[in-house]
């Protein structure tokens, strides 16, 4: 099964070409990388990746505070990101960093339907380096596919697939270089539940 029998899949591949696509990848790679343990009431986690967190001031996202800090844009993350919108005439507050160092490093079974991302939650997913593939798995059928992801392509997460679908990084434990994932989001306040 390739991305165009999922529907709410829409990759562009060559949305920066190869010599901006390294460039970015090495700028990125040079950012500073906090440690991938956490702590969570008492429990330690690792994480199979390195993340970082930016966002526009007051923005509160609870998986990421959970683990994160918030951190500003840099010139590059916000240059990257004023240029998907102005190609998906989206706008985006913020934006989650992977880096999968090799081929070890991976993001298991998930959605991202936290309520923070509003109903209708549109994610733009950018690549640089090495071409993993992405898997989706329907949540009712069951129904499998996969896309590759090479550098330089910009993936649309269209609304219903984080309804629909759950998304992996397999591990590949043979691939030694690294890739690193950009996923813009949009995150809307969650107003706080009154208790009648
Ligand atoms: O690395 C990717 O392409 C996907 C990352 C992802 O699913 C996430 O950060 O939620
Ligand atoms: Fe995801």
């Amino acid at each position: 099964m390739t991305a165009l029998s999922c529907p709410e899949l829409r990759l562009i591949d060559g949305f920066y070409d190869a010599a901006e696509s390294a460039q970015i990848y090495q700028l990125l790679h040079g950012q500073d990388w906090p440690e991938n343990r956490y702590i969570v009431a008492g429990r330690q986690f690792i994480l199979p990746r390195l993340q970082t967190w930016h966002a526009d001031p007051g923005i509160r996202y609870s998986y990421s505070n959970n683990l994160l800090e918030t951190r500003s844009w840099t010139p590059l993350l916000l240059k990257i990101r004023v240029q998907i919108e102005a190609f998906l005439q989206v706008s985006f507050n913020s934006v989650l960093v992977n880096l999968y160092r090799n081929g070890e490093d991976y993001v298991g079974w998930h959605c991202d339907n936290e309520a923070e991302l509003g109903e209708q939650p549109l994610i733009a997913s950018l690549t640089f380096g090495a071409t993993r593939p992405l898997q989706f798995r329907h949540k009712q059928t069951g129904q499998r596919g996969q896309v590759l992801l090479p550098s330089g392509s910009l993936l649309v997460m269209q609304p219903n697939f984080q309804h629909h679908w759950l998304h992996s990084i397999p591990p590949e434990p043979n691939l030694m270089t690294g890739r690193i994932n950009l996923t813009f989001r949009n995150v809307v306040p969650v107003s706080e539940k009154i208790d009648a």
